[in-house]
């Protein structure tokens, strides 16, 4: 019998390959003899029975014994592991009890609702909604449960829904909800802040701050003001206090569950968990450097300038003596969001110039300015009162390689000429991992996915057309913006199905493209944006004068 154990057990269990090492456990027999296989009837019966228990108490023996064994052999990892766990717990300090009393508190609270929203189900018939589980671990909760926690959470949130290459669909869908909004800081706050970074009396640098803010976030809250010495409107962009030591400790702890759970299933390395953590908390923690953010405005009025762009677009001017790590005075920029077609309308004979422009700005940002803005939505790119187009908000930037950019340029083509064929070409290219791709019946998947594009756009211009009304306009944007997302991961999905695996930049570019699409189909509709004559995509761009954009 053990050796009829052993070999069933085997052929279901890929992890006893070490078992020969082992002795068996005591398999409890009931009656008190041996188990046997054979025999006939009832007592055939029970035995059969009784080897089905011994296999399964084999095969956790077998896991628990196996797991052990990987753990022997990683015992030689475990200074290094104690000693960067000590490390990074000196670092965090106290805030990490406090961040874990908060967390306790955020679970408690999300938990209640789990509960209350399960007992609505429960006279219904129809069992647990899938959606619910997981319990906290379902996409929903989770992602309230983010919410809760703030800053740190809330940008991890933000990082999840822009990178379906990482994490499964359900969770990069529902994380496009990940509301960042927060409270307002009480404005004395903010003025001690601000008294504290600049280390001269506020009165001397502003002719006022409204004490009312523009805009709170998680990270930041914007505040209108004027300088005194130029009498310009700026706007003073404030890190919330305490949100770095948050930061620190919460991305701290997701680094120790990560070593933590690397170190017991070396499996994980293989998807460089740690690898990932690492680059969200330096991504992060560069976001909460308003000196980056800076120097990334700096970079992109620079390359504006180079390009002879500037009578077509800019960034806000950065008042380097009023800025510091948490605090940025910029130029106050004045206009509406490009989904704004009334307003735009009024500012300019021709929104579909705007169009060009914005369109033209950006992808040559791509090659020749050394960061892209990331974070292209209506927010943060607007129509100013001169005409020109202002970005704003550079805390999201990327950098394309060379590699990807080259299949990048291939996979827009194909995309404006409808050829799938080139287009699955140019995915296999870009997301290569040395499988054989079948590229024909790959390319039928994409003409399937892409041919949904055009229906799902002609209700968006319709219900702008006929809705003068600003919420109406707005709540078709949510729409679209949705339906976009989810074409998006169509196609990651189907080229994954494939065993494509896809690097993050071509994310965060297909995002700012879906954006400008939904912009096109507002401001230019019968324009096709990859095929038009006025827009530049190629990277044998030349720089050169572009008035006759405006
Ligand atoms: N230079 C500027 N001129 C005018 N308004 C600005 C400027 N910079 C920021 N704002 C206003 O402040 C808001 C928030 O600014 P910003 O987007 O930089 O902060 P954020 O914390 O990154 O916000 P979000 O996450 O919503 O993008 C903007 O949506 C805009 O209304």
């Amino acid at each position: 019998m053990a050796a009829a154990a052993r070999a069933a057990s085997a052929a279901r269990s890929p992890l006893l390959v070490h078992h020969h090492r082992h002795r068996l456990p005591q398999v409890p027999s009931g009656g008190g003899g041996s188990l046997r296989v054979g025999g006939t009837g009832r007592g055939r019966e029970e035995g059969r029975r009784r080897a089905r228990v011994g296999v399964r108490v084999f095969a956790r023996y077998s896991q628990a014994q196996d797991f052990s064994t990987r753990l022997q052999d990683r015992v030689g990892e475990l200074p290094k592991l104690v000693e960067d766990l000590l490390q990074t717990s000196i670092s965090t300090g106290p805030q990490g009890a406090f961040r874990i009393a908060q967390g306790i508190q955020a679970v408690l609270g999300v938990g209640g609702e789990w509960l209350n929203d399960l007992s609505k189900t429960a006279n219904t018939s129809a069992g647990i909604p899938a959606q619910m589980q997981l319990g906290l671990l379902s996409p929903l909760y989770l992602r309230r449960l983010f919410e809760r926690m703030g800053a740190t959470y809330i940008k991890l949130g933000q990082f999840i829904a822009s990178a379906p290459t990482l994490f499964p669909a359900e969770y990069v869908e529902e994380f496009q909800n990940c509301f960042d909004r927060a409270p307002a800081v009480p404005y004395d706050v903010i003025q001690s802040i601000l008294c504290e970074e600049l280390q001269r009396p506020l009165d001397s640098i502003y002719e006022y701050i409204d004490p009312v803010p523009i805009a709170s976030a998680s990270i930041a809250q914007v505040h209108a003001a004027r300088l005194k010495s130029s009498q310009k409107d700026v706007v003073i962009k404030v890190l919330k206090p305490g949100i770095e030591d948050t930061l620190v400790a919460d991305l701290n702890f997701i680094y120790v569950i990560a070593r933590v759970l690397e170190f017991l299933n070396p499996e994980l390395q293989r998807t460089s968990l740690v690898g990932i953590v690492k680059d969200i908390k330096e991504s992060m923690l560069e976001e909460v450097d308003f000196r980056k953010e800076a120097a990334n405005i700096q970079a992109f009025q620079g390359y504006i300038d180079a390009m002879g762009f500037d009578r077509q677009a800019k960034a806000p001017f950065v008042y380097q003596h009023c800025s510091t790590k948490h605090v940025l005075t910029m130029e106050r920029l004045y206009g509406v969001p490009l989904t704004d077609l009334d307003s735009i309308r009024s500012l300019v004979p021709d929104p579909e110039l705007t169009l060009v422009t914005a369109l033209n700005v950006w992808f040559g940002s791509l090659i020749s300015c050394e960061s892209f803005h990331a974070d292209v939505h209506a927010g943060n790119l607007w129509l100013l009162r001169d005409g020109r187009i202002g970005f704003i908000d550079f805390g999201i930037v990327g950098r394309i390689s060379p590699k990807t950019w080259a299949a990048m340029e291939v996979f827009l083509a194909s995309f404006a000429t409808e050829d799938y064929d080139a287009m699955a070409s140019a995915l296999s290219e870009m997301g290569a991992t040395g499988n054989d791709i079948n590229i024909d019946e790959f390319a039928k998947d994409l003409r399937k996915i892409f041919s949904s594009i055009q229906d799902l756009d002609t209700e968006i211009i319709v219900a702008t057309a006929r809705g003068p009304d600003a919420t109406a306009v707005s709540a078709n944007v949510v729409l679209d913006e949705r339906q976009m997302n989810a074409l998006f991961l169509d196609l990651v999905r189907v080229s994954e199905s494939y065993g494509l695996k896809f690097p993050r930049e071509f994310a965060l570019l297909m995002k700012q493209l879906l954006y400008f699409d939904r912009y096109t189909r507002l401001l230019a509709p019968s324009m096709n944006m990859l095929r038009d004559e006025r827009i530049n995509i190629s990277t044998n761009r030349q720089p050169r004068r572009t008035d006759r954009f405006q």
